[in-house]
């Protein structure tokens, strides 16, 4: 659906998007995650034509990205989207069905599906009057009044409330069961586990890692395992030197491993201690930690608006098996060699 081969845009002498390739499938969900300045929304913004790239190529829905038929299979969010105060969210919607020659009793019933599905009160009140949260649902909303194939979403859900957030990325996910292709960009990076397939990371107009959130986060981070014994499982020599730390939690021991062999090492101790292993849980690196390891910063504004409470750790049920999703990384070079001060 949407395919980027060789793309650069330069700004006189500074590289904002450099050597950057990639492709998104039909139906997909598509995250494009970095910190600020990575070159996110100079990326979005070659996607849905609006920057010309100084080089490379783009085409969406087979259309290139700068052919103006390509404008009506694509719903654009921009990060800041300015509506027009003095008209309703309805009269809004209208107004822009209108200048896609969109018939009225058509628009209105998308319209109305759109909203209801966003879940959006007050649609009579006017925009000037309405929450900050509301009004990121209108403009969602506007993306899609076209019917569009392909949505590029700048930060849809970035400084809403947790609700808010969370009803945006439900209604994203919802996009894809509905045939959409979707390319969203995020700093929270909960927002991008939460809702996509796969994922690139940029870093100073460069992509640095892609693949699937599981496949980065198993190429890039280490997994630990907790095991909980009924008993101290310190009786086999040599368990320090597994880097295990054991801590007393009610009337259980939990012993946190970085790998199976010392699990296999927990399990042996607590025999030899006279007790055994009660239950085995594997924890798996954030997508934080992955991209702390890869970019070497932290991401601005993390886990900010994490509607599920608990989006730093994925924790399961360890039987040790990976899905041997693949992902690669791209080795960070300096800024743009382009860019020279
Ligand atoms: N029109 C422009 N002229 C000059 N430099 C620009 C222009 N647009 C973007 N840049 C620069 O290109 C770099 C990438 O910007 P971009 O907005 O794509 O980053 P981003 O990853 O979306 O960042 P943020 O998360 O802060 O929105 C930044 O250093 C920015 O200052």
């Amino acid at each position: 659906m949407i395919e980027a081969s060789g793309l650069r845009k330069t700004y006189g002498d500074f590289a904002a998007v450099v050597d950057s390739d990639f492709a998104v499938d039909d139906g997909e969900v598509f995250g494009i995650v970095g910190p600020n300045g990575a070159g996110k929304t100079t990326t979005l913004k070659i996607l849905a034509g609006l920057v010309e790239p100084t080089d490379g190529e783009v085409t969406v829905a087979g259309f290139d990205a700068s052919d103006p038929e390509m404008r009506r299979h694509l719903g654009f969010l921009p990060e800041e989207s300015p509506l027009y105060e003095e008209m309703t969210a309805l009269s809004y919607l209208r107004f822009f069905a209108d200048l896609y020659d969109v018939p009225r009793e058509v628009a209105d019933e998308r319209i109305e599906a759109a909203l209801d599905r966003l879940e959006l009160d007050h649609r009579e009140r006017r925009l000037g009057d309405v929450s900050k949260g509301m009004k990121r649902k209108v403009a969602i909303a506007r993306s899609l009044v076209n019917d569009p194939d392909v949505l590029v979403y700048d930060e849809p859900a970035s400084g809403l409330d947790p609700v808010t957030t969370n009803s945006v990325l439900a209604f994203t996910r919802e996009l894809r069961e509905t045939g959409k292709t979707v390319v969203f960009s995020a700093h929270n990076l909960y927002h991008v586990e939460s809702v996509c397939d796969r994922v690139v990371v940029m870093n100073e107009g460069r992509i640095v890692a892609r693949g699937s959130v599981d496949g980065i986060r198993e190429r890039h981070g280490e997994t630990t395992y907790r095991v909980f014994t009924d008993v101290e499982p310190t009786a086999t020599p040599g368990l320090d030197e597994l880097d295990a730390t054991t801590e007393e939690v009610g009337d259980r021991f939990r012993t946190t491993v970085p790998s199976m062999d010392a699990v296999a090492a927990v399990r042996e101790a607590a025999g030899d201690a006279g007790g055994e292993v009660v239950d085995i849980r594997s924890r798996e690196p954030s997508l934080e930690d992955v991209f702390l390891d890869i970019v070497g910063r932290p991401m601005p504004g993390r886990y900010t608006g994490d509607p599920g409470g608990d989006g730093t750790d994925a924790e399961s049920d360890a039987d040790g098996d990976g899905d041997g999703d693949e992902s690669e990384t791209e080795t960070a070079r300096p800024a743009a060699t382009e860019a020279t001060e």
